[in-house]
């Protein structure tokens, strides 16, 4: 499913109108009809069940509808019908703006009327204002004799309403919503109705996620076309609730010849876009040299766990062999903690600290393996940005960088190091994008998919960046968004076993890409199973996610 900015759209909106010569008003008359069909099931769902049947057509409430006349061969089910009892106790109220997201707003409610649901207009602005085809759907409203008031000059009272579409800004509001538009959000808000919005929430920046004051805070969010990736992205994704995406007409197809290349990350993507193998099939030749050896560098004598939650992870997503390359000093506590697990000892210092002298080691180690993971709890120490870099410009095979190993990237100008042959994923949590692109914490958050994909196509990486609907971006740049995944995987190591996971798929010969958007979906899923088996999520941690894989 394709993520489109606010410009994309209007790009593919003059699109279809240009090329396929579908006028502007029959999207609009789409729009609002697919958002009258979102709302008349919400109603449905609080109507009574004997309604519920009726209205869905099936065959238990067309007998009901023919009162018990189950012989009778001609059938008639209406489309969206609700009983006249659910309707009528139904009256929704629908905040019109200015531009054409009002005039989705004054389409559906025609068709809400149809259905027998009481509707009230309310202008945000003078009607008269309205201009194009909000305007023709104006008329049409008024000469179909809808109530309308005027925000500001009549009088209006939202307790009166039994729900509320929300039609004042789309995807083109720009900056906080003013006058009117912010009264009148403040006013939905605080009402207590259920909230529909058409689009995207007023208030909400459609391309960052960033949600301006006020905002409406919806229940449902019918969106139009194309999903817009402010609703994929906090705190936005919050405002939005439940995101229908529904069609209005406007080819699919359109998104891919414009170059739209953000997605939601779905099985159908994973496996029609990237490739992916989902069953994961195994060869019945297959042995452990078939799939893979990871090369793991990780660990201090504090921060062992890290070591063996990456090593774990990987073994569980199903690489051949895993090698973790460790200080000397860890050796004696971790034995056999893993009996899968082989161990490298590299040296290291007394205290069981990395050296900058374990570098030839590894560069050696990493010859007879398909990949090389570092980070998870290394620390920091003396001459590591100079380690790093000879992993980075000698080694031959793809590179899986996190954590403490991010930050030494930080202090490095890694881009002028060579260039490499193979791949290298960084997996970032907010922090460390932060010390990465040098910017606060905050402004990574502000917009995760543009920034992510503006800094993989920079420095030529594979960028995981973790948090709430993690974002992977590509040095193509493309760039695929996750929604799977549980709050309850904020829990210490659940960063390192997704790096052992995406090491050991790279390991599997998926390519950056497969791997690191497979991995973090796998993850995610992982994490949700792990949510199942809890009574309370805040009891996960990073070890359950790795049993529910
Ligand atoms: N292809 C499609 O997806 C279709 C989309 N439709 C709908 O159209 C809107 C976008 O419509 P547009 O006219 O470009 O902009 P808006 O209606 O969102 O708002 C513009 C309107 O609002 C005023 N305004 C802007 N910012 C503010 C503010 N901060 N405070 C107050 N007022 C503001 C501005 O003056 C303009 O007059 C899209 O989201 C869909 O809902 C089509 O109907 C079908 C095809
Ligand atoms: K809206």
């Amino acid at each position: 499913m394709y993520l489109v900015t606010a410009e994309q759209m209007r790009q593919l909106d003059s699109e279809t109108i240009q090329q396929l010569g579908i006028p502007a008003i029959a999207l609009m008359e789409n729009a609002g009809r697919v958002i009258a069909e979102e709302i008349i099931a919400l109603c449905r769902e609080r109507g009574g069940a004997g309604c519920r049947n009726a209205a869905k057509g099936n065959d238990a409430g067309l007998k009901e509808a023919a009162l018990g006349d189950p012989g009778k061969a001609f059938k008639v089910s209406a489309d969206h019908a609700l009983t006249l009892a659910s309707a009528a106790a139904e009256r929704w109220f629908i905040l019109v703006g200015k531009g054409n997201n009002g005039g989705d707003g004054l389409a559906a409610a025609r068709y809400l009327r149809e259905t027998g649901i009481a509707v009230t207009l309310v202008y945000a602005v003078p009607p008269e204002s309205l201009s194009g085809e909000a305007a023709l759907q104006r008329d049409a409203a008024a000469a179909m004799g809808l109530p309308a008031v005027v925000y500001g000059r009549d009088r209006l009272d939202l307790a009166e309403c039994s729900g509320i579409l929300d039609a004042l800004l789309g995807t083109g509001g720009a900056g906080a919503p003013r006058g009117a538009y912010a009264e009148l959000i403040a006013a939905a808000n605080s009402s207590g109705k259920v909230i529909v919005s058409a689009d995207i929430p007023s208030g909400l920046n459609a391309d960052t996620g960033e949600t301006h004051e006020p905002c409406i805070h919806a229940s449902v969010t019918v969106c139009l076309a194309f999903l817009k990736r402010g609703l994929l992205q906090y705190p936005g994704a919050g405002a939005a609730g439940h995101v229908k995406v529904r069609a209005i007409g406007i080819p699919t197809a359109l998104a891919l010849n414009s170059g739209v290349q953000t997605h939601l990350l779905t099985p159908e993507v994973l496996h029609a876009h990237l490739g992916v193998d989902l069953a994961r099939r195994r060869s019945p030749e297959g042995h452990k040299g078939t799939y893979g050896h990871v090369l793991l560098a990780a660990g201090t004598l504090r921060m062992s766990g890290a070591g063996l939650l990456a090593a774990r992870a990987a073994l569980r997503t199903g690489c051949g062999l895993v090698t973790w390359a460790l200080p000397k000093k860890l050796l004696p506590s971790v034995i056999g903690v893993v009996p899968e697990l082989m161990l490298a000892d590299v040296g290291g210092s007394e205290e069981g600290n990395w050296e900058a002298e374990t570098a030839p080691e590894l560069l050696k180690l990493s010859e007879e393996r398909d990949v090389i993971a570092v980070g998870p709890g290394l620390g920091r120490f003396p001459g590591d940005t100079d380690w790093l870099r000879s992993l980075w410009e000698g080694s031959d095979c793809p590179l899986v960088i996190d954590a403490d190993a991010l930050n030494i990237l930080a202090d490095s100008d890694y881009k002028s190091w060579a260039r490499r042959r193979h791949s290298v994923i960084l997996t970032p949590h907010p922090g460390e994008m932060a010390r990465l692109a040098n910017l606060t914490t905050a402004e990574v958050q502000r917009d995760r998919i543009g920034l992510a994909m503006d800094y993989a196509k920079e420095h030529g990486v594979t960028l995981v960046l973790k948090g709430a609907h993690t974002v992977i971006a590509t040095p193509e740049g493309q760039a695929y968004v996750n929604t799977t995944g549980h709050p309850g995987m904020g829990t210490g190591g659940a960063g390192d076993v997704l790096t052992g996971m995406i090491s050991s798929l790279l390991a599997q010969g998926l390519h950056a890409t497969q791997a690191a958007a497979f991995g973090v979906y796998l993850h995610g899923l992982a994490g949700e199973g792990a949510a199942r088996q809890r009574n309370n999520p805040a009891a996960i941690i990073a070890g359950d996610i790795i049993e529910a894989l």
